[in-house]
């Protein structure tokens, strides 16, 4: 009775397009019918749809019955957890790609916003300050049902499946289905952000009682122990434990955002009404229950307004002029290297020698690279160390070089001294460092450390903007044709998917047709509630997403 259980996820399927972070999951020993409840026995007859396809199919009646107020873009990703590695189940090109898991976890507020973005464009993300993210994974811009049940029946097909003892076509991964909603208001242009996660995990299993042996075997012990760290979890969250144990295992992190964060989250908990099943039953039970005790606190909307939207803008001009800055400082320092030949001279007058010694040359390029390390910072580091290697090695002498020149001033009393050498006496030493040194003491510092003060401001005050400014890549912005889209490549229409092999199809519709268990378990998520600390940092961090 597929229909009765959506019942139970109906209205969370009405958050999504609302703003809201939804997870719904389904847990079990393996053979308990998990796949079927999420997937259904076939997709061919609407009446045996399973909890997935209702969901979308749900998801763009409601979206169509708002256009006239509401613009909503939906977006698919599909994948899988196998054996601890996350694979795209819709890749195009025909392999599974795997995914190198990259986690950022923002629980340090002194990190600011521009760290944030830097290091989400230098993994190369779509992705979101909820810990999780799976780079490049594919993502496919979907229009209606049909659309997403083309794509579900090819992510399905290049699931792992394996026969065991108990289940001749046991998942032998964690499936994570991705619906991407972004909604926007036609008359205000206010957007507002949903996501769903739809996930059917692999089956928890006695190997003694699935024969599993070889691969089989391999992935059981990676499943069991992935449901393992999933229950570490939950019983961290249920003490309401300052520390929470996400990293454990990929599974846990996926689901970090929807177990610990301001989504709503539904746990479908499937039981096998076998006698030989009655421990595992049992203990699926205990699990439910601890699973039911889990008060996430209240779920919040991400609604991006006006001022959020200024405040994106703000940023990227920030970026611009940091971009800017950073062309001066290289144009600075390539200038200061093409007079390094008049800088002998200099040094040369300056100290009244015809013939400068090796140790005021010295003095006047370490100078220098302390004037242009100042305004350069570690990044810049390698360029201005790139110059010539005898003055590498002057650098790493610094000792032996101040003893040197303080010879030299005592003979020729020159009234600075190198050790105490301050940004101002540098400039005074090495003319041809005095533009710059005005640039880094003056203005390019203080302006820097000015615009990395308010991204931070930002980052910590406005909570989901961050998340929005990376989400911004995801979906083509409405005043634009998709086609001219930044990201248009990375929605890829369903029809270019490759087919799912013949045979896996036929399997697919072999599928027997009988009801799912009925057990739902819903992991409270009252918006009544205040956040009681499920983790000790998740009350203190900005909405968690998956965009
Ligand atoms: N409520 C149900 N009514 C009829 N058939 C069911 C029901 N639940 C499960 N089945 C059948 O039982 C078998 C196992 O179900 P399913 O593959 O969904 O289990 P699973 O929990 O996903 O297992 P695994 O963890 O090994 O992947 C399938 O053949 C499925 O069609």
């Amino acid at each position: 009775m597929p229909e009765e259980v959506f019942l139970d996820t109906q209205p969370l399927i009405r958050s999504v397009l609302d703003g809201y972070n939804v997870c719904v999951f389904a847990y079990g020993q393996t053979g308990s019918g998990k796949t079927y409840t999420m997937s259904g026995p076939s997709v061919v007859s609407q009446e045996d749809w399973g909890v997935n396809y209702r969901a979308l199919n749900d998801l763009f009646q409601i979206a169509q019955s708002r256009r006239s107020s509401i613009i909503y873009e939906v977006a698919v990703q599909m994948v899988e957890i196998y054996n601890e590695q996350v694979r795209d189940l819709l890749s195009t090109d025909g392999t599974q790609k795997r995914y190198p898991f990259i986690i950022i976890i923002f629980t340090d507020l002194r990190v600011s916003m521009l760290d944030i973005l830097v290091a989400v464009t230098a993994s190369g993300l779509h992705s979101q300050p909820n810990g999780l993210a799976v780079p490049e994974a594919s993502m496919h811009s979907v229009n209606t049902t049909a659309d997403v049940l083309e794509l579900m029946s090819i992510g399905l097909a290049n699931r792992a499946v394996g026969a065991t003892a108990l289940n001749e076509r046991s998942s032998r991964s964690h499936s994570i289905l991705t619906v991407h909603v972004r909604g926007t208001d036609s008359e205000t242009n206010d957007i507002l952000r949903g996501s769903l996660h739809l996930i059917d995990l692999a089956g928890s299993e006695r190997v003694d009682r699935s024969e599993a042996t070889g691969d089989r075997l391999r992935e059981a012990q990676h499943i069991n122990k992935s449901l393992s760290a999933l229950g570490d979890v939950i019983f961290a969250l249920a003490q309401k434990n300052s520390h929470v144990p996400y990293r454990n295992s990929k599974l846990t992190q996926v689901l970090q955002s929807s177990l610990g964060g301001q989504a709503k989250t539904l746990m479908f908990v499937q039981l096998n009404p076998d006698v030989g099943s009655f421990s595992e039953t049992i203990s699926t039970l205990k699990f439910a229950e601890r699973v039911s005790g889990v008060e996430l606190g209240a779920a919040r909307s991400n609604k991006e307004g006006k001022e959020v939207r200024e405040l994106i803008q703000q940023v990227a001009s920030l970026k611009d002029t940091i971009a800017k800055k950073d062309g001066e400082i290289e144009r600075l320092l390539s200038l200061k290297h093409s007079i390094k030949g008049d800088r002998h001279v200099t040094s040369s007058l300056r100290y009244g020698s015809s013939s400068p010694s090796r140790h005021s040359i010295r003095t006047s390029q370490q100078a220098q690279r302390i004037a242009a390390s100042k305004i350069s910072g570690p990044s810049d580091k390698a360029a201005s160390d790139g110059d010539d290697c005898s003055q590498c090695s002057d650098m790493n002498s610094e000792a032996g070089s101040h003893q040197s020149v303080n010879e030299f001033r005592n003979q020729k009393n020159l009234p600075y001294s190198p050790s105490r050498l301050s940004s101002k006496d540098v400039g005074l030493i090495a003319d041809d460092g005095v533009e710059l040194l005005g640039l880094a003491d003056g203005d390019s510092e203080e302006r820097l450390s000015d615009i990395s003060d308010s991204v931070l401001s930002m980052g910590t005050e406005t909570d989901g903007s961050i998340s929005s400014i990376v989400e911004y890549t995801l979906f083509p912005e409405t005043t634009k044709p998709p086609e001219e889209s930044d990201n248009s490549e990375k929605l890829i229409p369903p029809s270019k998917l490759p087919k799912p092999p013949q045979e896996r199809q036929l399997l697919q519709q072999q599928t027997r047709t009988f009801q799912p268990t009925r057990s739902a378990a819903r992991i409270s998520s009252s918006a009544r509630k205040s956040v009681v600390g499920s983790s000790s940092t998740s009350s203190k961090l900005p909405p968690k997403r998956w965009l």
